[in-house]
Order: C-alpha cells, then sequence, then structure tokens
C-alpha cells in the first residue's frame, strides 16, 4: 500500500529542511496603530470585544492601516489512511476518492461556502485508494495511495513526508501568488480522526482514551476501538520523540500537507485561519517544528471531536465559534471568514469621535 514515490512531487526548490527557517514576527507597528484607531472609534472602548482583537491582529499580521478578508483561500487537501483498516471510520475508505470529486464539482459543504464568500477554492489530491485521476478543479499531487498502517510501520517515509510538507508550501505559495489576504486549510480523509488523535497523543504525552472521538459517527464501542488501535500505534512508535519523526509515524498525507502549509504561510507573511480537531493536530504539529508560526495562526472553531479542547488549550488558542460543527475540509473556518470581514469593516469604515462629533468620556 505503501508505494514510496522517488521525487516529492511538489518540492519547492529549497533548502531541504526550510521548514525550520525563521518564520517573521507580526508587526508591533500596526498592532499600535490599529489599537491607537480603535480607541477613537465612536463606541465605548472594548465594545466590540473579540471583533477589537481580531481586526488589530489582521491589522499587524497583514501590515496594513486597513485589515481585510476578501480574497480568501482555501486549499482542501485530501488523502486515504492505512489505519483504516483497523476498522476505526463509520464510513469506508472509497468516500475520500469520492469526495475529491465532490468538491471539484462544486457539491461539497466547503465548496458551497467558498462560492458564497467568493473564495478560491483549490483541491488537492495527495493520494486516495478510490483515484478519482485527472479531474479539472483538482491538483494532483499523489505521493501513494495511501499511509501504511501506523499499527504495523511508520505511516509514511522520510521522502514521502518531505513531498507532503511541499505540498502544503506549494498551496502557500499559489495563494501568495493569487494576493489571498487569509489562508484556510482543509482536509479530507477517511480515518484521518484517528491519524490526527495519535498524533495529538503522541505531542502531548496524553492517553488515547482522552483524545479519541466519534470521528464520523462512532458510537461508543467504536472510540474504545479507536482508542485501543491508538494505543497499539503509540507503543510500537514510543522510541519516537520529535514532532517531524512523529508526524512521520502517525500522521497522513492531508496532515502533513496542512502542517507544511501553516509553516509557509508564516514564513509567507499570510495568516492562516486554522479549522477543526485535524487541522489543529496539524497547528501543533508545525509550531512544535516550527514555534515562530504559532503567531500567524487564527483559529475559528471548537469542533464537536472529542480532544479538540485539549489540542486548542496546548497552543493557547480561543477559538471564534462553537457550533458544533465535526465535518472538516475547512468548512468551520469558512463559516467563521463573514466575522472576520465584520471586524474589519467596523475597524476600516466606523467614523472616529472627532469626525462624527460624538463627546468622549
Ligand atoms: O474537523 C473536525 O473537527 C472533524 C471531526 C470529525 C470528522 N472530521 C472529518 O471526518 C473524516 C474523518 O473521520 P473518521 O471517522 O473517518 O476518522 C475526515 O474527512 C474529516 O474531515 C472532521
Ligand atoms: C460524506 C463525508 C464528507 C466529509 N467531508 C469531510 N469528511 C467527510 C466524511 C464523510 C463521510
Amino acid at each position: 500500500m505503501n508505494t514510496s514515490v522517488a521525487a516529492p512531487p511538489d518540492a519547492p526548490a529549497t533548502d531541504a529542511r526550510w521548514w525550520s527557517a525563521e518564520c517573521p514576527a507580526p508587526d508591533a507597528g500596526w498592532a499600535d496603530a490599529a489599537l491607537r484607531r480603535q480607541a477613537q472609534l465612536t463606541k465605548p472602548p472594548g465594545s466590540l470585544g473579540e471583533l477589537e482583537t481580531l481586526a488589530v491582529r489582521l491589522a499587524s499580521l497583514q501590515a496594513t492601516a486597513t485589515p481585510g478578508a476578501d480574497r480568501v483561500w482555501i486549499s482542501v487537501f485530501a488523502a486515504d489512511h492505512g489505519v483504516a483498516a483497523e476498522g476505526v471510520s463509520a464510513f469506508p475508505q472509497a468516500v475520500t476518492g469520492e469526495m475529491v470529486r465532490n468538491f471539484a464539482s462544486g457539491g461539497a459543504a466547503v465548496s458551497v461556502l467558498a462560492r458564497a464568500l467568493g473564495a478560491t477554492l483549490e483541491v488537492v489530491n495527495l493520494g486516495t485508494v478510490n483515484d478519482p485521476g485527472e479531474i479539472a478543479g483538482v491538483r494532483r499531487a499523489v505521493i501513494a495511495p495511501s499511509t501504511a498502517n501506523f499499527c504495523e510501520q511508520p505511516a509514511m517515509t522520510d521522502a514521502q513526508l518531505q513531498a507532503a510538507l511541499a505540498a502544503g508550501a506549494r498551496s502557500v505559495q499559489n495563494a501568495v501568488a493569487a494576493r489571498a489576504q487569509l489562508f484556510i486549510g482543509g482536509e479530507m480523509g477517511i480515518g484521518n480522526t484517528t491519524s490526527a488523535a495519535a498524533l495529538a497523543c503522541a505531542l502531548l504525552d496524553a492517553p488515547a482514551s482522552a483524545l479519541a472521538g466519534a470521528g464520523t459517527g462512532l458510537d461508543g464501542a467504536g472510540i474504545s476501538h479507536k482508542a485501543q488501535v491508538i494505543e497499539r500505534a503509540l507503543a510500537r512508535h514510543a522510541g519516537n520523540a520529535s514532532a517531524l519523526r512523529l508526524l512521520a509515524c502517525l500522521g497522513g498525507f492531508e496532515i502533513a500537507a496542512l502542517t507544511g502549509a501553516y509553516i509557509a504561510a508564516a514564513q509567507s507573511r499570510l495568516p492562516v485561519l486554522v479549522d477543526g480537531f485535524i487541522a489543529t493536530a496539524a497547528a501543533l504539529a508545525a509550531v512544535r517544528l516550527n514555534p515562530g508560526c504559532r503567531d500567524w495562526m487564527l483559529f475559528a472553531h471548537r469542533s464537536h471531536e472529542q480532544g479538540h479542547g485539549a489540542l486548542l488549550q496546548a497552543l493557547s488558542a480561543r477559538p471564534l465559534l462553537d457550533l458544533g460543527l465535526r465535518l472538516g475540509e475547512g468548512s468551520g473556518a469558512a463559516v467563521a471568514v463573514p466575522l472576520l470581514r465584520s471586524a474589519c469593516a467596523l475597524h476600516n469604515g466606523m467614523a472616529t469621535f472627532a469626525q462624527a462629533g460624538v463627546s468622549t468620556a
């Protein structure tokens, strides 16, 4: 199953350990200017709560007086998982490839949300057992039909990990070339909540029972079985400590692509809006690989998936929404974009006390 590729399909011609290169710090000058403007707008100071914080952060990250979330780029990374053979998902593996087609033809939730937002949707096929082949609107970056079953061996080789990280970085290059103001990474992969939970357990030194959840809809017995599968995998890969090794042993191609995308975005000064459980596991791996990328992350929502809370806490992240979503695809992040747009519209468009002739306190 884990047929390795010789050359990463999407490797940028850069340094082999590009993900370790420094991430710039957000611009403190623009943050100060945005804070000063917020204090002058016609409202009691602080009365727009988190929307004020959001506008100030976006101004600082985008290094501008007028932050915006009009040009949004969404990359959905799809890949299959060897661990699906352990019976850890409520759905069959064929769904991953079928959903790639659905993303491209416009019928998936994230396709609908992207259209509603006027966002660009890029679909990246990193390897699906039920391969839809060449389809319009899908970037093929196939690494292998699936990862290996990580209960038996590392999920991927070092070359495959590098290919997946580079595929994520390539998406960020595409987003930057399109002058995107915000990057959203989505994922699709039957079995990937098992991979994300196993990775999270290893990174957080937490037991599987704390982080294994229902995924696409397992019942209690299914979740117990999934936790046992994760414990077996953790025991097998116990000797591996670095985030890079853990990503290779327990990750998925789409999870590693998200990790690469988050780091590349930070290196390119492009803010990211992190989606649900799987995306947040990838974000934690990214922060462990390159801590400077944390500053460039906004967190969209708290997923219904058990274990997301622990990941958010480890990242000191306060998500914007808590709607019981557990779909993935970047859908929760897309749903949060209108909040960012409201924050920016208010920041850029409100009158100051002086302009409106309104008395200050
Ligand atoms: O993003 C989330 O929080 C989330 C939570 C549960 C499930 N998912 C999605 O469901 C799929 C994985 O579920 P499973 O049960 O096959 O591991 C995968 O395609 C994810 O996008 C996503
Ligand atoms: C139908 C379906 C759509 C999805 N989108 C993300 N994960 C998914 C899992 C399933 C099963």
